[in-house]
């Protein structure tokens, strides 16, 4: 059994990688999960995302003693969904849909080692304001809606739409920071100790 378990990111996602690279922690590999994102009928935000959190750590493919770290992003407006835009239509739509209003900003992460999986969920509240025709056109414009949420970064270009957010900063780009540190520990993750 190796000393130092390997961490293996079970993301794709750019920020991911960025973020858990502020923790000190460089994966040993990184694989993009490939899962079926649809929602199943009648499932609700919170649920369907920590369920897509599970399902992608399941699916990478990982030793016995390694650590898996993955997740799952989803913008909720009540009870709908709003995943990553298809295309500029569809991004166009999901901006208006948030237009104005306030919504939810759901981050599951799953830690997988072996068999066992330790999870959390993590709800930022975000409002966005109205958005003028030539705000949303120059935005859907700049194409930085393009993998990501709901159709915004808010690390981007689109902070400049959100006057307030209560909750996790870090949730809404893509992992809770807190959250995911404790889980990592809680998987046997040797986060802060020093292996000299
Ligand atoms: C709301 C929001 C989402 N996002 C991103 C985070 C996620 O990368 C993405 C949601 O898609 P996800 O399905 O969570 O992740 P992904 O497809 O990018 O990567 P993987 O499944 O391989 O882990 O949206 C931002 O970067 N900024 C934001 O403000």
């Amino acid at each position: 059994m190796p000393a130092v378990p390997s961490l293996i990111l079970g993301s794709g996602s750019p920020r991911r990688r960025e973020l858990i690279a502020q923790l000190g922690v460089i994966p040993a590999g990184i694989q993009s999960p490939d899962i079926d994102e649809d929602p199943r009928r009648g499932e609700l935000p919170r649920p369907y995302c920590a369920r897509l959190a599970r399902e992608k750590a399941e699916a990478i493919d990982a030793g016995p003693d390694d650590i898996v770290l993955s997740a799952d992003t989803t913008v909720a407006l009540g009870r709908r969904i709003l995943g990553k835009p298809e295309d500029e239509k569809q991004a166009a739509e999901f901006l208006l849909a948030l237009s104005g209003r306030r919504h939810r900003v759901i981050t599951a992460v799953a830690v997988r080692r072996g068999a066992r999986i330790w999870e959390r969920d993590v709800v930022t509240q975000v409002q966005m304001k109205n958005l003028s025709n030539e705000e949303l056109n120059a935005y859907l414009a700049s194409g930085d809606w393009r993998g990501k949420a709901g159709g915004y970064g808010i690390q981007g270009a689109a902070s400049a739409f959100i006057p307030w957010i209560n909750g996790s900063f870090t949730a809404v780009v893509g992992l809770p920071m807190a959250e995911t540190a404790n889980l990592l520990i809680a998987a046997g993750y040797p986060l802060y100790k020093d292996l000299s």
